[in-house]
């Protein structure tokens, strides 16, 4: 028999043999006697002949996929994807989208299947687009989306809702919801989004209100924990590859060429280090999670002034949240924050590049030539490219179906390769980085040759940072067996992931033929009793 504790974000469930669900609220959990509807899909052409579309109320994904055998069976998330029961008659859902905080490649291919999702799967056909971000529900007015309005919008980059920082205001966002009878709220965005997801969802609860909260991670810099990885992500790195290509042809067209590439990550790396990894062109990729210094042994204008005399060219790439400490020692240190209260970062792109030239044009060492390029806001204004599409309509898919089963408070992402519903508590909590004592890193040090850059004393800090328990309980991008085979996993196994090939999911798939037609492999149960999932029993 399992166990449960809940408060209205932590709704965790134990089992026996050490496993933990991470549950998601639902609206039954604080509102009594609520009326269930058939879901729709069960007479809809297209998914009426597929015999295991619906979830069954057990299901749950394992964070860790890779356990000893004697280990704890860890901490699970419910599996995403169409319940037999629904909380909201069709015709009564007064449905809403936010996207929030910078752009990212397929925030508009989300928004079209969130609305094409309630209305082909679920006839919901009251979608409202709120203008601008957070500030928009109470400052501006909301834009009627139907699949017609939607139908090209994923061609495009960017919001054709527009989005903007700051401007959380709780109560008047509520209020808001609450005047315009907006029953269903999904909300694209990063950390920051779903940080104020999370408050609008405490609020919504505290009014006592039947209004499902639903968070899409955004993020171009993949900080989000827990996910595999974030969308738009793919695209990002692909597109890179135009600038990092651009700098290496100018760097090796010249004698002693040197191409720098100033790529998007305020405080993660990801985009610089799959973009490094994916080209083979770069010669030295510096990020902020990993220290580094410039004059004297092991820096690095000496691992330049080497690299250009065995090559007579070299390409850097950096991000832009990377060497923020020695910037702020050799120029006057700024302090301004955006609207959202995130740090302003300086060039370092430019900054990086003129110390550069400074150095060789001091000692007189060499003539080099360099050329910076900043395609950080061209990579991230592009529309996602085609398995990006995909992953975005799953996640859509995967928030219409969470919201109408009366989930709430959740965010949807994927982990290891299945769709879930993940709490908020475990999205916002911490963020994703690149861990230096990773395999991953290693690999990109082994790939590019470029020296760590680590004194003992980082190396000592890295592995104390990469011990701190929010890092070795998540088994994400640790350096335990999880963590390693975690971040290594993301680039391959970006898609839907049902059909991933790792070991675990071979096996499960074995052990599953029933399980094999759907897409998702999703099994079809006659729920009985309560909701698919209201936390409080699970039988292993
Ligand atoms: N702790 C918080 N509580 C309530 N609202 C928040 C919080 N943090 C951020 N927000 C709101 O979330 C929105 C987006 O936040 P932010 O600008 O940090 O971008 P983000 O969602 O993290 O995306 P990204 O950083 O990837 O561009 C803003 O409107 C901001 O006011
Ligand atoms: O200039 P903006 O729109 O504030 O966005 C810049 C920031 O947004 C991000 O792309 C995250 O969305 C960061 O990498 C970057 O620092
Ligand atoms: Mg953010």
């Amino acid at each position: 028999m399992a166990s449960s504790d809940s408060d209205s974000q932590l709704k965790i469930v134990h089992g026996e043999a050490g496993y933990i669900l991470e549950d998601v609220p639902h609206f039954s959990d604080y509102i009594p006697n609520l009326r269930t509807f058939p879901n729709p899909l069960r007479s809809n052409p297209a998914y009426s002949v597929v015999k295991q579309y619906f979830v069954h109320m057990d299901d749950t994904v394992p964070q860790k996929v890779v356990v000893h055998k004697d280990g704890p069976r860890g901490v699970h998330f419910r599996r995403a994807g169409p319940r037999q029961k629904v909380y909201f008659n069709s015709d009564d859902v007064h449905a809403c989208i936010v996207t929030c905080g910078g752009l990212c490649p397929g925030l508009n291919t989300v928004i079209r299947e969130i609305v094409c999702g309630l209305s082909y799967m679920y006839g919901v056909n009251k979608v409202l687009g709120i203008d601008g971000g957070y500030r928009g529900f109470y400052s501006k007015n909301t834009i009627t989306l139907t699949p017609k309005v939607v139908n090209d919008i994923h061609k495009r980059g960017g919001t054709i809702l527009g989005t903007s920082r700051g401007g959380h205001d709780t109560s008047k966002i509520v209020d808001s919801i609450q005047d315009r009878g907006i029953n269903q709220v999904y909300i694209i965005g990063g950390d920051g989004t779903q940080r104020g997801a999370a408050v609008i969802y405490e609020e919504v609860r505290r009014r006592g209100l039947k209004v499902a909260i639903a968070g899409i991670p955004k993020t171009i810099d993949n900080d989000i924990p827990v996910i595999d990885k974030s969308f738009g992500f793919d695209t990002a790195v692909e597109e890179a590859q135009r600038a990092i290509n651009a700098a290496h042809v100018e760097a090796e067209s010249i004698e002693n060429g040197i191409g720098v590439v100033k790529l998007m990550g305020r405080y993660s790396g990801f985009i610089a280090m799959y973009a490094t990894l994916a080209s083979r062109d770069v010669d030295c990729c510096l990020i902020p999670e990993s220290p580094f210094y410039l004059e004297g042994k092991g820096g690095l204008f000496e691992f330049i002034e080497k690299r250009l005399k065995e090559n007579g060219h070299m390409v850097i790439v950096i991000a832009e949240g990377a060497g923020q400490d020695l910037l702020t020692e050799s120029m006057q240190a700024m302090d301004e924050k955006d609207a959202s209260g995130n740090k302003l970062l300086q060039d370092v792109g430019l900054w990086i590049s003129h110390k550069i030239k400074d150095h060789f044009a001091r000692k007189n060492k060499m003539a080099i030539n360099l050329k910076y390029i900043d395609p950080t806001y061209m990579i991230r204004a592009i529309p996602s490219n085609a398995s990006d599409n995909v992953y975005c309509t799953l996640l859509a898919q995967s928030a219409v179906h969470g919201a109408m089963a009366g989930y709430t408070g959740f965010t949807v992402g994927l982990v290891n390769g299945r769709h879930t519903y993940i709490p908020f508590n475990r999205i916002i909590e911490r963020q994703n980085k690149v861990v230096i004592t990773d395999r991953m890193w290693a690999r990109l040090l082994s790939s590019t040759n470029q020296p760590s850059f680590l004194s003992p004393k980082d190396y000592d800090e890295a592995k104390k940072a990469e011990q701190a328990p929010t890092q070795l309980l998540e088994g994400d991008n640790c350096n335990d067996v999880d963590g390693a085979e975690k971040t290594e996993e993301p680039p391959t196994q970006l898609l839907d992931g049902d059909n991933c090939n790792d070991v675990d999911e071979a096996e499960k798939t074995e052990q599953l033929p029933t399980q094999l037609l759907e897409g998702d492999n999703l099994k079809y149960e006659q729920e009985s009793g309560s909701h698919a999932g209201n936390g409080t029993k699970t039988e292993n």
